[in-house]
């Protein structure tokens, strides 16, 4: 009997791994390994198991008798079976038995010689089976040999990886242990983070609320200082108050002695309202009568009225030789040249003397104020209802500007500023009496008998016309005339300015055209009276001419000329209305034709004449005189007021 080795009860006793020795892996152990970890060890452990099951079945399967062929042929079996190698590890070295099939004659139970060799043939048979299968014991023996040692090898190893899984798992547990450890400290922090953002979120909260609230301070605080303010004011009111409080307390002791005499003061104020009433309408009675009465004196004298003025010579014109010169009455003067002798000049060839009536005379001396006080009546008429004309006539240099215009300063205002002035001061009058003024005006300048409007600074100005207001051809007006509402003095002296700086540019590019022009003020004034249901309008023509003297140069001559021709018309107009023709015929020159409606039958006329004492003006200042006798001597019909009634 050959020798079977029992691996699996040596490796126990061994204490190696094998089928019946194997320990389950602990639990813990494997519960500290990575899913990978766990199938490597799974699957190292199966294959392990596999081993031991064939190695045992190798073992025990083995008959331990071999009787017959039969029991050979299980040995073969056995053999072909142990020698097949196990999965996973290498292939043994198998060596084949070739065995043909022998079917053995029966032999007759008698034939013992036959049944010996029979015997003995078997025996051989056996003998060489027992010797192979000793050498297959030889050989496995080796290979057992080698896995045996292999197998050592192999627990050593595994000892190894053993000892290196276990302190694997110990540094994996340690570090699960830290990693839990983290894990708990991560928790932490987290909650901590988490809390510490709440934090955050209701720090901001708090700050937003206490911004807010800072805000809400401010406002509370600033209303709060102006209220003490307030308050500190109202305490200085309060004591002010009670100070006043106190003086009131005596005071209206003497309120109630007042309250009477304001009673008894109140009742005679209103019986004066009603004296002052009746006589406001006495007044306006009075102002009507004496308006009437004024208009009538006027009448009488006639509407036509002529004053003389004197210039008096100026500080440059002293060594100048002048003529006689007599005032005999305020109306009349007496103007006296002698004539020398031409051959010898201290002998008289003769005397020249002239005896002239006016309305009124004004000498040399005569101021501005004097002259115009005098003319202030007409202005008054205008402010009436009546048409006015008051013009300027005499030899350039005679004193007309000055007497219309005047010179600077308020005393050297000429019958111009000082009307309206004078307009000004009356219509506070009128307005008390209910009447409402307005005035408007406009200044132009007659040149070689085309019209320029002064108060227009375009120097192509051929397009004014004289025009007819309505059919009855009793009112006048200039087309394309700039006019200009007056409010007050000082409104009009700057259009005045405005006008006379015109004038001069226009007399500089022209030279001494302003002596050469005619320049007419026109003043319109319109009145309406709601409490007497009355209203009128009225012009006010104040006129500069041209000085009247012949010219010497041929420019001087044309122009001339034309101002002999609108002044001989202007004379021509008066003489008609003086002989009462049927035909006047102010159309013949633009001065006239502008004039008309001052000059006719319903106006008032004041003519100035200026003149010049100079011995070399004297023939110069007879025609003047001349002709302002000749215009005294015109008796126009009775000026009437343009009174109309107001529509209701
Ligand atoms: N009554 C007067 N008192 C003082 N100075 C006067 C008087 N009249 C005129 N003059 C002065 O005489 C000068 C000439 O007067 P003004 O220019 O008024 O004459 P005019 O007749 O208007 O001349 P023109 O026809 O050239 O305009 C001016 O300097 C003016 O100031």
């Amino acid at each position: 009997m050959s020798r079977i080795p029992k691996l699996p009860v040596a490796a126990a006793k061994e204490n190696k791994p094998g089928l019946l020795n194997r320990r389950p892996i602990s639990r813990t152990l494997v519960n500290g390994l990575s899913d990978a970890e766990k199938k490597n060890l799974l699957l190292q452990h199966t294959k392990t198991s596999d081993a031991d099951r064939k190695h045992l079945l190798q073992n025990n399967s083995k008959p331990t008798v071999l009787n017959g062929p039969s029991s050979s042929i299980t040995a073969a079996r056995l053999k072909r079976t142990a020698s097949a190698p196990a999965p996973g590890t290498a292939p043994a070295k198998v060596t084949k038995v070739e065995k043909k099939p022998t079917v053995a004659p029966k032999i007759p139970p008698y034939d013992y010689k036959a049944r010996f060799n029979d015997l003995l043939e078997k025996h051989r048979v056996v003998k060489n089976e027992y010797n192979d299968l000793k050498d297959k014991h030889t050989e496995v023996s080796d290979d057992y040999e080698k896995i045996k040692e292999s197998g050592e090898t192999s627990a050593r190893e595994r000892d190894m990886l053993k000892d290196k899984l276990l302190n694997t798992l110990n540094d994996l547990r340690e570090r699960t242990t830290a990693l839990e450890s983290i894990k708990l400290d991560y928790e932490i922090q987290k909650r901590e983070n988490e809390e510490l953002v709440h934090k955050t979120k209701v720090l901001a909260e708090v700050t937003s609320n206490l911004n807010k609230k800072t805000s809400d301070f401010d406002t509370l605080e600033a209303e709060f200082k102006e209220k003490t303010r307030r308050y500190n004011a109202l305490l200085a009111e309060s004591k002010v108050l009670k100070a006043q409080s106190e003086k009131l307390a005596t005071l209206s002791i003497d309120y109630d002695k007042l309250t009477v005499d304001y009673e008894e003061a109140k009742n005679k104020i209103l019986k004066y309202e009603a004296d002052v009433e009746k006589l406001q309408n006495i007044l306006a009675g009075m102002y009507q009568g004496q308006r009437d009465l004024r208009n009538t004196i006027q009448d009488l004298k006639g509407n036509i009225r002529v004053y003389c003025r004197v210039r008096p010579p100026l500080d440059s014109e002293m060594s100048k030789p002048l003529f006689n010169l007599n005032v005999v009455d305020a109306c009349t003067i007496e103007v006296e040249k002698v004539e020398l002798n031409s051959m010898s000049q201290s002998t008289r060839k003769g005397k020249s003397q002239h005896t002239f009536s006016f309305d009124g005379i004004f000498t040399p001396h005569s101021s501005q104020e004097t002259v115009f006080n005098e003319v202030s009546n007409m202005i008054q008429s205008a402010l009436d209802g009546y048409n006015v004309c008051i013009f300027a006539y005499g030899q350039t240099g005679s004193g007309k500007t000055y007497t219309m215009e005047g010179g600077c300063g308020s005393e050297q205002y000429g019958i111009i500023p000082r009307a309206f002035n004078f307009m000004f001061t009356c219509m506070e009058d009128l307005k008390r009496m209910g009447w409402q003024l307005s005035i408007t005006a406009s200044f132009l300048e007659i040149y070689n008998e085309v019209i320029y409007d002064l108060l227009n600074s375009c120097k192509d100005q051929s397009n004014h016309d004289i025009k007819m207001v309505n059919s009855k051809g009793t009112d006048l007006y200039v087309s394309n005339l700039k006019e200009e509402e007056v409010k007050s003095s000082h409104d009009f002296i700057k259009l005045m300015i405005f006008a006379q700086r015109n004038r001069q540019t226009a007399a500089t590019l022209n030279n001494e055209r302003s002596s050469r022009s005619h320049s007419v003020t026109q003043i319109k004034i319109s009145a309406i009276n709601e409490k007497l249901k009355e209203k009128y309008t009225s012009h006010l023509n104040l006129v500069d001419l041209a000085g009247s003297e012949s010219g010497k140069t041929t420019q001087r001559m044309d122009e001339t000329k034309h101002i002999n021709r609108s002044l001989s018309e202007l004379s021509k107009v008066i003489l008609s209305l003086q002989t009462n023709q049927s035909h006047i015929p102010y159309r013949n020159s633009k001065l006239t034709h502008l004039l008309m409606p001052s000059l006719g039958g319903n106006s008032k006329t004041l003519m100035l004449v200026n003149v010049n004492q100079f011995d070399e003006c004297f023939g110069e200042t007879l025609n003047s005189l001349r002709f302002a006798t000749k215009v005294n001597s015109c008796r126009t019909v009775k000026a009437k007021k343009n009174l109309t009634m107001v529509d209701t």
